[in-house]
């Protein structure tokens, strides 16, 4: 797929000249009964192209103009007007083809979707579906706010100013809020105006300046983002990383030769690749692929600063909030007298535990620093005198005893060699008919949920963990003996499994 977008819709001079040169060579699409506007043309045309069975087909589709010209404050994705997807089904048989980039925006282009995409015509942004147009009317708000005086005279914005008129705001053909200067009276009144004129706009933009609000850093970091992604796909596409895989570090240039491309381009590939902390660079040996040797360990991910200590277990309050309850019902669990959640972190899924079974007392085991801020999340009720914490480490200390030991998203922030270790402690502290109540993301068999698997490798990338399939999990159960396993679907993406513990 190549797609395809124009930008803004408002004339530039210097684009304006060369208007025509890019007119679509097929029809434009009228206004009809499918409430699209007639597009009207200004520069570039917004074009998708499509390359099928070596052949290449270009449509128009009036996607940003349309869009602009009539609603104003959303570009849409790709999206084709309905009069344009039948004008062009009718000249052309690619139209199940044309049908399916339609939905490109849907793809998410930006995401995983961009894997099919072999290239962008035009602004990438735009054809993601990008507010492009309410974006830039916010910035003008933001670094161009109009004066009380041009408020009176309220001046017609059918359409955004082109991006790159936003540095010739003052001009009055760029729409920007300074009015042009009139030419009246000799050279010494126009000096001596001009200069009372500057400094009562300098004085106006200090003015200005102070009341702005701050720089909007968050979303360029966005764009950067979108950019990153589209410079890995890219080295991935030129496959940079296997030709380093086995070889000692490389000079650009020798990749370029390999990539058959430009060296000073697969030099800022390649930079960028380091940048993101893929390769290492250099200065004398070149690029080499960077090995990701020591695997993160929880804490030192989650857990580097107290206030990250306090978001994560906000986060974890939440979500804990919003599954508590299935996971508390999921099975019978009124033999139990007693529980040892571990890990609990702000003790929510005890005291939804605890509600649901009022004979149940519930020890919360998390560590120190958890345990302590853990107060902070504690809500008054019935519930508390059922509700315990103990502080410890899970692979160090001994576990609170206990008739049900439950571990809820526990075991995939770790490597199986921690998993059985955890799993022998948790063994060691149960007699013989205690519980074992496991609640995580199961993998189906055939590894095909592409949800479970791409939470998989944010496992990975976030902690030395990974998601489990149910077999795996029934293995590693049965091996710290546990049995009779029960497995419970939860609505959403976690499963329960109940498993008893065997004489050994
Ligand atoms: C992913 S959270 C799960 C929290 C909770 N069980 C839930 O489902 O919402 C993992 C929890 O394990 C705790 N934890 C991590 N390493 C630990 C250790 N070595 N000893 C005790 N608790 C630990 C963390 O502090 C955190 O509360």
């Amino acid at each position: 797929l190549r797609l395809g977008s124009t930008n803004p819709p408002r004339p530039h001079r210097a684009v304006e000249a060369q208007a025509g040169k890019h007119e679509p060579s097929t029809a434009t699409p009228s206004r009809g009964g499918s409430g699209w506007e007639r597009p009207r043309f200004t520069a570039r045309s917004p074009v998708v192209s499509c390359r099928l069975s070596g052949k290449e087909h270009s449509v128009f589709t009036g996607v940003a103009i349309v869009h602009c010209s009539s609603k104003g404050d959303r570009s849409p994705g790709i999206g084709v007007p309905p009069e344009a997807e039948r004008r062009t089904r009718d000249k052309d048989t690619t139209g199940s083809h044309l049908h399916g980039m339609d939905k490109a925006g849907g793809y998410g282009i930006q995401a995983l979707g961009g894997m099919l995409v072999e290239s962008v015509h035009g602004d990438f942004l735009n054809v993601v579906g990008f507010p492009l147009n309410h974006f830039c009317k916010q910035l003008v708000e933001l670094y161009y706010p109009p004066r009380p005086a041009d408020l009176r005279q309220p001046v017609q914005h059918d359409s955004i100013p082109a991006v790159d008129t936003f540095e010739d705001l003052g001009d009055v053909d760029g729409g920007g809020a300074e009015p042009a200067q009139r030419e009246t009276g000799s050279r010494h009144e126009k000096a001596e105006a001009g200069a009372a004129g500057q400094a009562a706009a300098e004085a106006e933009c200090h003015r200005t300046r102070a009341t702005l609000p701050p720089f909007p850093t968050r979303l360029l970091e966005l764009l950067d983002g979108f950019k990153l992604s589209k410079a890995l796909l890219t080295a991935c596409k030129l496959k940079v990383f296997d030709w380093l895989k086995d070889e000692a570090p490389q000079k650009a240039a020798d990749i370029a030769s390999k990539v058959d491309a430009s060296a000073c381009g697969t030099e800022r590939l390649l930079d960028v690749c380091a940048a993101m902390g893929l390769l290492e660079k250099t200065e004398q040996a070149g690029f080499a692929l960077r090995i990701f040797t020591a695997p993160a360990v929880f804490q030192d991910v989650y857990y580097q600063s107290p206030e990250m200590q306090l978001r994560f277990m906000q986060a974890m309050h939440g979500v804990a909030k919003l599954t508590a309850r299935q996971v508390a019902t999921a099975f019978d669990l009124s033999r139990f007298s007693s529980a040892c959640d571990v890990g609990g972190c702000t003790g929510a899924l005890a005291r939804e535990l605890a509600r649901e079974y009022p004979r149940l007392h519930v020890t919360v085991f998390d560590l120190p620093d958890i345990v302590e801020l853990a107060v902070h999340f504690q809500p008054a009720g019935p519930q508390a005198a059922q509700i315990h914490f103990a502080a410890g480490d899970f692979f160090r200390d001994p576990l609170p005893s206990a008739e049900l030991y439950v571990l809820c998203r526990i075991l995939h922030d770790w490597s199986d060699d921690k998993v059985h270790t955890l799993l022998s402690k948790v063994a060691e502290s149960c007699k013989p008919g205690a519980g074992l109540l496991l609640v995580e993301t199961l993998l189906d068999e055939k590894r095909e949920a592409q949800g479970s698997l791409i939470q998989s490798l944010n496992m990975l990338v976030q902690t030395e963990g990974r998601e489990r399939s149910r077999g795996e999990y029934q293995c590693l159960l049965e091996l710290h003996g546990f049995h009779q396993v029960q497995v419970v679907h939860l609505e959403g993406v976690l499963d329960a499994m109940l498993a008893t513990r065997v004489a050994p």
